[in-house]
């Protein structure tokens, strides 16, 4: 289940952690989930927790008020090998054709996978540069997808990634994209820092 934890900035905010299985999740989901929980047993794989905060600050994907209507997935990364894998479970608010997913709902997947896996390279905080998808086959409504992302290449403050998102089976490849992301420099950091919540959850 979601677990509670207090941010440090103030204890009336709850501030949950919801890259866990809840009850809004088919066994498809929860079954990969443990899958690539499993790989946290030795250290290679990190969960990245998944923060909802009831204050006023919340990360796009993670403020769809009711369970399973919007995103549900979580994000597990392999700094080592500079990876990431999510699995995520598309619900009925993100339909774009009828009954498959919003293109943009992938995308903002594929840039949150993709944004958490550049934080194998980068220090600080880093912003979407440059994201580029081809959509392979439509993603059904309700369905699982895997995200694979790794990043190909640094240069300083530039991160080069490539990812493909598969079905919950892995047979069929449904998107691949490629993306740039640009760390912020000292200066823009210091601009940057009222934005950022005083508290240690990133997500
Ligand atoms: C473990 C903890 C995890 C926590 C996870 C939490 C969730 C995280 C996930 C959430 C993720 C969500 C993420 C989101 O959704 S981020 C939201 C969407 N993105 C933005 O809003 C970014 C808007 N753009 C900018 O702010 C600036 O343009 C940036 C900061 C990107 C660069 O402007 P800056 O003034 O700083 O630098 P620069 O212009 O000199 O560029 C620097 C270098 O980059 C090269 N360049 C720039 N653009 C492109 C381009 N399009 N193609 C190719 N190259 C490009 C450029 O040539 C230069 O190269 P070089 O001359 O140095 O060689």
């Amino acid at each position: 289940m979601a677990r509670q934890v207090n941010s440090q900035r103030n204890q009336e905010e709850a501030v949950i952690d919801l890259a866990w299985p809840n009850e809004a999740w088919s066994d498809v989901t929860k079954e990969i989930f443990h899958q690539l929980n499993a790989g946290t047993e030795n250290g290679d794989w990190t969960r990245h927790p998944g923060y909802l905060r009831t204050g006023e600050r919340r990360l796009y994907c993670r403020n769809i008020s009711e369970q399973g209507k919007g995103f549900e997935y979580a994000i597990f990364i392999n700094k080592r090998e500079q990876r990431a894998t999510c699995v995520c479970q598309f619900g009925p608010y993100l339909e774009g054709p009828p009954s498959h997913v919003h293109g943009g709902a992938v995308a903002t997947m594929l840039d949150t996978v993709m944004g958490t896996c550049a934080y194998n390279v980068l220090e600080g905080f880093h912003l979407t540069a440059n994201l580029n998808i081809n959509y392979k086959k439509p993603v059904r409504l309700g369905s699982t997808a895997i995200f694979l992302a790794k990043v190909d290449k640094q240069e300083n403050r530039k991160a080069y990634l490539s990812a493909y998102v598969t079905s919950a089976d892995g047979s069929t490849t449904l998107c691949d994209a490629t993306s740039l992301f640009v760390q912020l420099s000292q200066e823009q950091m210091e601009k940057a820092k009222k934005y950022l919540p005083q508290d240690s959850h990133n997500d």
